[in-house]
């Protein structure tokens, strides 16, 4: 098998917007991925806050063509592990300890960590790091927010997540230091449409 080595611009380009998904049901979880990859989104975060979820991972990696599958909530070592041996191609977390910074440079796949704040920007670059994810984004001042950051952090991008919907998804997207929001609106519902809708959103 050939391995394809993920960069995190590459994985930030796949498409606007990055599902977050949470799976109670192990059998839901191929269905779900393949309509969000039908849909246009195929890179997906399922989030390691549910007990299914690593099996989950296991399973859209080997059935579902076309996905790009990651592992959401990681905030241990441990997780970082557990999530590579179920096949996950990128990890994110809600935030960024030096540990778990540690952890996921050694992880050898792209991954965002959380930033809410300057130092946590700061931290970041301090080890290179130029993408992160801006969590949680409404309600740590959302787009006024990325907008302030944007002037002492020029260089910084940032994937926000959190509260965001298909309204609020394209002012975000308007954003220049936004490369693209995640989000879970469109994992109830009509998936495949509105994965659609979110992979036509444009990008700054
Ligand atoms: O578990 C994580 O690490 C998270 O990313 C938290 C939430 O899953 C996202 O914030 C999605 O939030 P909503 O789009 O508001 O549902």
């Amino acid at each position: 098998m050939t391995t394809v080595t993920l960069t995190t611009q590459a994985l930030v380009a796949l498409a606007p917007v990055v599902p977050v998904v949470v799976i109670d049901e192990l059998d839901d979880a191929v269905p779900l991925a393949a309509a969000l990859v039908r849909g246009g989104l195929p890179a997906i975060e399922v989030t390691l806050r549910t007990q299914p979820a690593l099996a989950a991972i296991e399973r859209i990696a080997a059935e579902v063509e076309g996905a790009v599958v990651g592992a959401g909530t990681v905030t241990t070592r441990q997780q970082v592990d557990d999530a590579l041996s179920a096949g996950a191609r990128f990890l994110v977390s809600p935030g960024a300890t030096p540990a778990l910074l540690d952890a996921l440079q050694g992880s050898g796949v792209p991954f965002l960590a959380g930033t809410a704040t300057p130092s946590d920007v700061m931290a970041l670059l301090e080890r290179g790091i130029t993408h992160a994810k801006f969590f949680p984004a409404e309600v740590n001042g959302g787009v006024q927010a990325l907008k302030a950051l944007a002037g002492p952090f020029p260089q910084m991008r940032f994937c926000p997540t959190g509260g965001i919907d298909a309204a609020k998804a394209p002012e975000y997207l308007a954003l220049p230091n936004v490369v693209c929001v995640g989000g879970s609106w469109m994992t109830k519902g009509d998936v495949e449409r509105l994965a659609a809708e979110a992979a036509a959103l444009p990008v700054q």
